[in-house]
């Protein structure tokens, strides 16, 4: 069933089995749902079994009253991996999804087998930021600054009013409860882990959007230097999400990581 009750909320999931194969568990970003992964999992499906969720207050989870702490989506997803029986996956998270999949492996160092944390960082903007940004959205909605968090999202071919795919997904950011962007940017405001990253010792893969004006290179760089023996790419021709505006690339990365750490004969 897509839904299921853990850590006392009800989280919307999605699962492509793959007959005890290795599994991806993929965590999205603030203001989206797991569709964002849509085009990157049809190309790694059949190969890895993928484990999707909404994270608290965001696609079809429960949204709890804000403000929210890293590390109740950090209990949100342990509970889910638990419930699902998922042993020794990749976890691959998208902004606060990637602090997440930070959180999670400082938390619970054998959980995962490796991480590739896209288009985030140890610490992302500052106290000021996200209370500049908490105030706007209780004053005039996450339409008083949807233009621009879509700045930042995506490169200027992408954003234009022609394109569908850019009409679908700034739907989806204007669509997000409250609660759960609200909740989720005080987590973000919350959360330094510029320490517990520091300790990751796991294979780590760092990816990031040539032109992300949330998380940009340098600042996701700078993470991937705090993690002994992490790589570094940067995804050409895509700001924030790389995953939807450069699929194949993103489908790409991920997978030759995978076989890196899974070994060259697992998962095909
Ligand atoms: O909204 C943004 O600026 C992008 C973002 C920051 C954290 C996250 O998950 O998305």
């Amino acid at each position: 069933m897509p839904f299921q009750r853990v850590n006392g909320i009800v989280i919307h999931h999605r699962v492509e089995e793959n007959a005890g194969g290795p599994t991806l568990v993929f965590a999205n970003s603030l203001g989206t749902d797991f569709r964002i992964w849509d085009a990157v999992v049809e190309r790694l499906a059949g190969t890895y079994g993928i484990v999707r969720y909404d994270k608290r207050g965001h696609g079809l989870s429960e949204a709890t009253p804000a403000p929210y702490a890293m590390d109740t989506h950090i209990d949100d997803l342990k509970g889910l991996i638990d419930h699902l029986g998922v042993a020794d996956p990749l976890l691959i998270g998208l902004s606060i999804g990637g602090m997440i999949a930070q959180g999670l492996a400082h938390r619970y160092p054998a959980i995962a087998k490796g991480l590739v944390l896209m288009d985030t960082a140890h610490r992302i903007g500052t106290t000021e930021l996200w209370d500049q940004r908490i105030a706007a959205i209780e004053k005039g909605g996450i339409g008083a600054i949807s233009e621009p968090i879509l700045e930042r999202w995506f490169t200027p071919q992408f954003r234009r009013p022609a394109n569908p795919d850019f009409v679908g997904y700034s739907n989806m950011l204007l669509r997000t409860p409250l609660s759960g962007y609200l909740g989720s940017s005080a987590a973000l405001r919350d959360a330094d882990y510029t320490e517990a990253t520091a300790k990751i010792d796991l294979p780590v893969l760092c990816v990031v959007g040539d032109q992300d004006g949330s998380t940009p290179p340098n600042l996701v760089r700078s993470t991937a230097n705090l993690i002994a023996g992490s790589r570094f790419e940067i995804v050409k021709d895509a700001g924030h999400l790389p995953c939807i505006e450069q699929p194949v690339v993103t489908a790409g990365l991920i997978a030759d990581f995978a076989t890196s750490v899974f070994g060259p004969a697992a998962g095909r």
